[in-house]
């Protein structure tokens, strides 16, 4: 079967539909078959496997999930392409679109009632750059049972969502991903792929979810505030910044040089030293000085 993305079938389906590029809405559609055999492959999908898609656009990676899963479930904000989705995934009797934002779309009630018997569910997208954040940490913090998560997002998102202690695109979306994922960078991207082509590099990151979080904590919400707090200003040691940034932190600032020592960290250090333990070690120290 001809595939939808190659830059030929791409001009032809978006002239014969007259339809022009919003990029508000981060429209960059692909027009590389061997990408999306990369982005398949790298998803891991059987025909047991469920996919949710986020932004199918004219339906380039659509086809290609529909052809290696077993269900795809693709949310689209733009009403307009939903005459030349209904026309390129025609071929297609395991796919369903539905026309909303996926940010203030239902979707665990959707994974109910679209996946009920599926091995495994998948989110497999490539998504639009203007809310790839948000969508990333609306699908784990809303706790929406996949499995892993496959995207393609800016390199630079990429590189902070994977990166380590110690690097300068460690901070704290690095950790809130990680606490609940194992994230690889899995290949880099060139613009070239894309009509039209983004403004920044892209690469595709692949995130495992785990069964429990990295770390247990006594308050998941306050130790995702201690992390933006020790990354508030990044030239800063731990201890300036969560005296400046806690709630009460400067009248408190003795139980947070002590809930410091208590976790074994030296309060000179910087936030981007710590390792997802030391900060969550540090947040129940916190909460025993009773800071927070
Ligand atoms: C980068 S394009 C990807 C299109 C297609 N999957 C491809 O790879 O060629 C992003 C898509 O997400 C859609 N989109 C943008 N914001 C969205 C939102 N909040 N919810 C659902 N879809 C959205 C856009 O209309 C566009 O079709």
């Amino acid at each position: 079967m001809k595939d939808i993305a190659t830059p030929s079938r791409t001009k032809d389906i978006l002239f014969r539909h007259g339809f022009s590029f919003k990029k508000s809405l981060g429209q960059n559609f692909l027009i590389d078959p061997n990408i999306l055999h990369r982005i398949t492959e790298t998803a891991g999908l059987t025909k047991e496997t469920g996919v949710i898609e986020i932004g199918p656009g004219i339906g380039a990676l659509t086809e290609h999930l529909a052809r290696t899963a077993g269900k795809v479930v693709a949310f689209e904000i733009d009403q307009r392409l939903l005459p030349i989705l209904n026309e390129t995934l025609e071929p297609y009797e395991n796919v369903k679109v539905i026309n909303e934002d996926v940010l203030k779309a239902d979707v665990k009630t959707v994974v109910e009632q679209e996946f009920a018997g599926f091995e495994q569910l998948m989110v497999v997208a490539n998504l639009p750059y203007y809310v790839t954040t948000p969508i990333i940490m609306k699908l784990l913090e809303d706790k929406i049972p996949v499995n892993g998560i496959v995207v393609m997002l800016q390199k630079e998102v990429g590189d902070r969502i994977s990166a380590k202690p110690s690097t300068k695109e460690y901070g704290s979306l690095s950790i809130a991903v990680q606490y609940y994922t194992e994230a690889e960078l899995a290949f880099v991207v060139p613009k070239t792929v894309f009509m039209p082509p983004p403004n920044v590099d892209s690469a595709i990151i692949k995130l495992i979810v785990r069964d429990e979080p990295a770390v247990s904590v006594k308050n998941e919400e306050f130790f995702f505030t201690v992390t933006r707090t020790s990354f508030a200003q990044r030239r800063k040691t731990i201890l300036n910044n969560l005296v400046n940034g806690l709630p009460g932190g400067k009248e408190k600032k003795e139980n947070i040089y002590a809930a410091l020592q208590k976790a074994g960290i030296e309060p000179a250090r910087r936030g981007e030293t710590l390792s997802l333990s030391e900060f969550a070690a540090l947040s129940d120290a916190l909460l025993n000085e009773g800071v927070h």
